[in-house]
């Protein structure tokens, strides 16, 4: 059964303070986000503004590092797909997007050994720009990481509520302890740093593939996000002072059987003369290593499922991503950086033909 869309023009920001003081009020603004909207704001998460200044501060330092220096980070590096992405290197929608980026997780030791499956290969320490040259970054990225991953552990509980369930019911599930999440720290440089042929894509329109929740920091004032109602309209998702974006990946959407929506959302490169805009987003993700399967839900909870909206994502719901999720996400990756896969994953990359299931065409 699927209820009549309540559709969204704008992003509701909810109080992480209220879930202490009027958990019911809070729960159900919640729900209502999870079920209608896809997106939502939070404030008061407990990330302080000054760690949040400290942070953009390295991000900037990093992005500023010439490009040599940027390289010698560069995911080819690693088969863990961590690490720097040049500019023009990420395709979304057949089309290059517009932005460069560092992908960085918590900091655990590569185990892989031949014969284990090889998505295990996807574990292992970052790549980490020369201390010499940024010598606060690697402290501060991996404290991000922690503060981002407490905070995400945080909301899942509360949408585990807010969805009629226990507490633990999603992390207990569908996280491991010691599993890595992955992050990334995005520049979109102004169209005037561009091209005139690059376009204005930053990031083309998608859903957040296999993750459960995104927590993304605007570190800019630039009105650049924008998000998809299920009318197909663009929603502007400006910065808002104090609060993290945070969005429902296709991950969290599969278990809850479409009763959460993995919204489509996009981003448009700033204008001229506006300076680079710089974001950071974190991805909590699910485990790797079992079937996952769809938690069952309250019929209350079911009975709201909204009817399918309109999205400009090419997203399809694969089902090796439940039956066997390590897999699928490295599948995923090899596709989006063929070096990489080419490198370290040839063989699996063929046997699986992932040229011609997983990869848009590149134009
Ligand atoms: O930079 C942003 O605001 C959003 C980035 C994003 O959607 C993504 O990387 O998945
Ligand atoms: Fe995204």
């Amino acid at each position: 059964m699927s209820a009549d869309i309540v559709d969204f023009d704008s992003i509701p920001v909810l109080d992480l303070q209220e879930a202490k003081t009027n958990k019911r009020q809070f729960l159900n603004k919640l729900q209502n986000a999870l079920i209608h909207i896809g997106f939502f704001y939070v404030r008061n998460h407990g990330i302080s503004a000054d760690f949040l200044e400290r942070l953009t501060a390295n991000t900037k330092d990093f992005f500023d590092l010439s490009v040599d220096e940027k390289l010698k980070t560069e995911k080819i590096h690693s088969p863990t797909f961590l690490g720097y992405s040049i500019q023009g290197n990420e395709i979304t929608k057949d089309k290059k997007d517009n932005r460069e980026q560092y992908d960085f997780a918590n900091e655990l030791p590569s185990t892989w050994v031949p014969g284990e499956p090889e998505y295990k290969r996807l574990v292992g320490p970052n790549l980490w720009p020369s201390p010499t040259l940024v010598p606060d970054f690697r402290p501060s990225i991996l404290s991000f990481h922690s503060q981002a991953l407490e905070l995400a552990t945080r909301l899942i509980r509360l949408t585990a509520e807010a969805l009629g369930l226990e507490p633990e019911a999603l992390l207990n599930s569908y996280v491991l302890p010691n599993q890595q999440h992955r992050a990334k720290l995005i520049k979109y440089p102004a169209v005037d740093q561009l091209a005139p042929q690059d376009g204005t894509q930053g990031v083309g329109a998608h859903r957040d593939t296999g993750s459960l929740l995104t927590i993304l920091y605007q570190a800019t004032e630039h009105q650049a996000l924008q998000v998809q109602n299920h009318s197909g309209k663009w929603i502007s998702a400006p910065p808002v002072a104090n609060t993290f974006v945070v969005n429902i990946g296709t991950g969290l959407e599969y278990l809850v059987q479409g009763v959460a929506i993995a919204t489509t959302h996009r981003v448009i490169n700033p204008p001229a003369g506006t300076g680079s805009r710089y974001s950071i987003a974190f991805f909590q993700g699910t485990r790797p290593d079992k079937r996952l399967l769809p938690v069952d839900l309250p019929l209350h909870i079911v009975d709201q499922k909204p009817k399918k909206a309109v999205s400009d994502s090419g997203y399809q719901f694969h089902k090796l991503f439940a039956e066997n999720p390590g897999l699928y996400t490295l599948l995923n990756r090899i596709s989006s950086h063929r070096d990489v896969g080419i490198k370290y994953y040839h063989q699996l990359a063929k046997q699986h033909g992932v040229e011609d299931i997983y990869s848009p065409k590149i134009k």
